[in-house]
């Protein structure tokens, strides 16, 4: 913002009667700004209310919100702080939520980033991405290598809606080539919100942490109940059938889990297959 040209003061030295005005509209906002400190709605301690939040006694706050926008020029270390980091996280719900409003049916495909490009998981991601872009879904991954790489890849080049979901990392890896919509987020927490949101069902590749954090993030709301008619299928029975097994054996067994929490997913290593159990509740 340009003070100087108005002056320091904020009024305007070459027009009299619009500085006299300026000057009263400051006295009126500090008479109120004062009145509001002081004696609110018949109270005896002074309050304000800054949108939600009302802060009393030698909790208010000097002057208000637009003065401490405006008029600050101070230290930044408020940068750095929650209350900021609340507004990034904000913009990026905003953006998430903007631009994919309007993607359509999808089915998010998860797996290793590790994935080699010649391996045969990374084949069986490229024909689930393609055979989601035939079956009219789009495709949602992490937008990283490996398996995500593949289902990009198969959705992209099927001519289907091929979109990436990053994640800020410490070691910058960017968007695979096949993303076509491409978002990247500095929370998990967001992305994993836009992964479940804008998706009728996953499909699991196998991975390794990453992918295990997003799995039992589905299993658990489709556990909880926080969504519904929400297929999961893990691609690769000799992969999953350990972890399926120590589920069976040790959680239901040990009381952890309930018998029919195992009904939550499904495995398979067919990818017709896989692509039509992710979609059935979609197209039921
Ligand atoms: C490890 C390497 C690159 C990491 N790059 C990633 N980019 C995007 N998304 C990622 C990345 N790494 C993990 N993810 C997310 O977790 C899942 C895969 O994790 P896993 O531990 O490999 O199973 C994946 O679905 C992403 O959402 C260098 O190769």
């Amino acid at each position: 913002m340009d003070k100087g040209a108005s002056g320091e003061s904020g009024g305007n030295a070459e027009d009299p009667g619009r500085e006299r005005g300026w000057r009263e509209a400051q006295e009126a906002a500090a008479a109120a700004n004062e009145a509001a400190e002081s004696i609110p709605y018949g109270h005896s301690w002074p309050e304000r209310h800054t949108g939600p939040v009302v802060r009393r006694r030698g909790q208010v706050q000097a002057g208000t919100t637009d003065q401490r926008l405006l008029d600050s020029q101070g230290p930044t270390d408020w940068l750095h702080g929650d209350p900021w980091r609340v507004m990034r996280i904000q913009s990026e719900f905003v953006e998430g939520f903007g631009a994919l409003a309007e993607l359509g049916p999808a089915i998010s495909v998860f797996g290793s980033a590790r994935t080699p490009v010649d391996s045969p998981e990374y084949l069986a991601a490229v024909r689930i991405g393609r055979a989601l872009a035939g079956a009219g879904y789009a495709v949602i991954t992490g937008g990283g290598p490996g398996a995500m790489e593949g289902a990009n890849k198969g959705a992209c080049e099927a001519g289907g809606a091929s979109v990436g979901l990053g994640i800020e990392l410490p070691f910058e890896q960017g968007l695979n080539p096949y993303v076509d919509v491409g978002i990247n987020f500095r929370y998990f927490f967001v992305r994993k919100t836009m992964f479940v949101k804008y998706a009728q069902g996953f499909i699991v590749l196998p991975g390794g942490f990453g992918t295990l954090d997003e799995l039992f993030e589905a299993l658990t709301l489709v556990q909880t109940k926080k969504v519904t008619r929400f297929p999961i299928v893990l691609f690769g029975t000799a992969y999953w059938r350990g972890l399926v097994d120590w589920m069976r054996d040790t959680l239901v067994a040990e009381g952890k889990a309930s018998r029919h929490d195992l009904e939550l997913f499904h495995l398979t290593d067919d990818v017709d297959e896989a692509v039509k159990l992710a979609t059935k509740e979609a197209d039921a």
